[in-house]
């Protein structure tokens, strides 16, 4: 393919050759894929019948620098059905172009995934939050996007979704649904909340002033990742739910003596990975009556 008919950095058949590579090499048939935000990874080991690889050797995907992402693509059955799993995901902040690090959802979409279940740490924006909270995410704020720095920026090729791309639904609200009721059935309804996540591009954590700033545009908690993902994921058509888990509050006062830090921030996803473990499993759980039913576009039907 001539340059100029390139997505950008990568065309349709690098993502194609790739999911072509992968698919050569298991004989899972996925239609979940699900990405393990820091100190999350855990969730991974869960799946069972694994096929491990590690994104060192699978062509164009890059490899994890930051501790709490092992970097390996499992596939496995969890809760009886087929998924593929991201132990750990690579980020802007680590010199990485949006198009680089949205890289295995465009696989994912041409490996057959439908639904896309991403995780990740953030920060607790909201006064109501405390950390070792979960947060459904509903809606984002993706400060990077709004400055230039969205993954769908440069040509677009039309195979893998539209030029102008309406967000309103990122977040698929009958999945929303499902997993709130799953929470109610594991007795977590209070560690549950429905929220606004912001990204910023780190590696920095938030001034006072900043997070300030955050809360006062909406934004419920903040992070450095998840929301390129999901643009990229619902771009191409996929389902998106995403599982925030607040690992710290941001520090929004000039009195407290609070520092966010990384260790910090493992911990308290050490503290609630069997939480958030439990519940992404019985919400894939739910998944697959509509799958087995085939074809895009009737969640909402299939798990209301
Ligand atoms: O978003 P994930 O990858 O879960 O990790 C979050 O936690 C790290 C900072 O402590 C950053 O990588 C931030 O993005
Ligand atoms: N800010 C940004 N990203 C984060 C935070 C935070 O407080 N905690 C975990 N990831």
């Amino acid at each position: 393919m001539a340059d100029s008919q390139r997505c950008g950095r990568y065309s349709y058949e690098d993502y194609e050759l790739t999911a072509q590579w992968l698919l050569s090499r298991t004989e899972h048939r996925p239609k979940v894929a699900i990405v393990c935000g820091s100190g999350l990874g855990d969730l991974a080991t869960q799946l069972c019948d694994a096929n491990v690889f590690h994104y060192r050797d699978i062509p164009n995907f890059l490899e994890t620098t930051v501790p709490g992402h092992a970097g390996r693509l499992l596939f496995g059955l969890l809760s009886g059905e087929v998924c593929v799993c991201m132990q750990g995901r690579v980020h802007a902040y680590e010199g990485h172009s949006m198009e680089q690090i949205t890289y295995p959802v465009r696989v994912f979409k041409l490996m057959g995934i439908e639904t896309l279940i991403l995780t990740n740490a953030a920060g607790g924006l909201n006064p109501d939050y405390k950390a070792g909270d979960i947060m459904l995410v509903r809606d984002h704020i993706n400060l990077p996007g709004l400055m230039g720095l969205n993954p769908l920026v440069g040509p677009n090729d039309e195979r893998l979704g539209v030029r102008f791309p309406c967000l309103s639904d990122t977040y698929d609200p009958a999945l929303r649904r499902a997993c709130s009721r799953v929470a109610a059935q594991l007795g977590v309804t209070e560690l549950v909340h429905e929220g606004v996540l912001c990204m910023q591009t780190g590696p920095c954590y938030e001034t006072v002033a900043e997070s300030r700033l955050l809360r006062a545009f909406g934004a419920d908690a903040v992070g450095m990742s998840t929301l390129p993902e999901a643009v990229c994921a619902y771009h191409c058509g996929l389902r998106v739910l995403a599982l925030t888990l607040i690992t710290n509050m941001a520090v929004c006062n000039y009195r407290s003596e609070e520092r966010t830090n990384h260790a910090e921030v493992l911990h308290t996803s050490s503290m609630r990975a069997v939480a958030l473990q439990t519940l992404v499993s019985a919400v894939v759980g739910q998944l697959g009556q509509f799958h087995r039913g085939g074809g895009g576009g009737g969640a909402a039907a299939a798990i209301d």
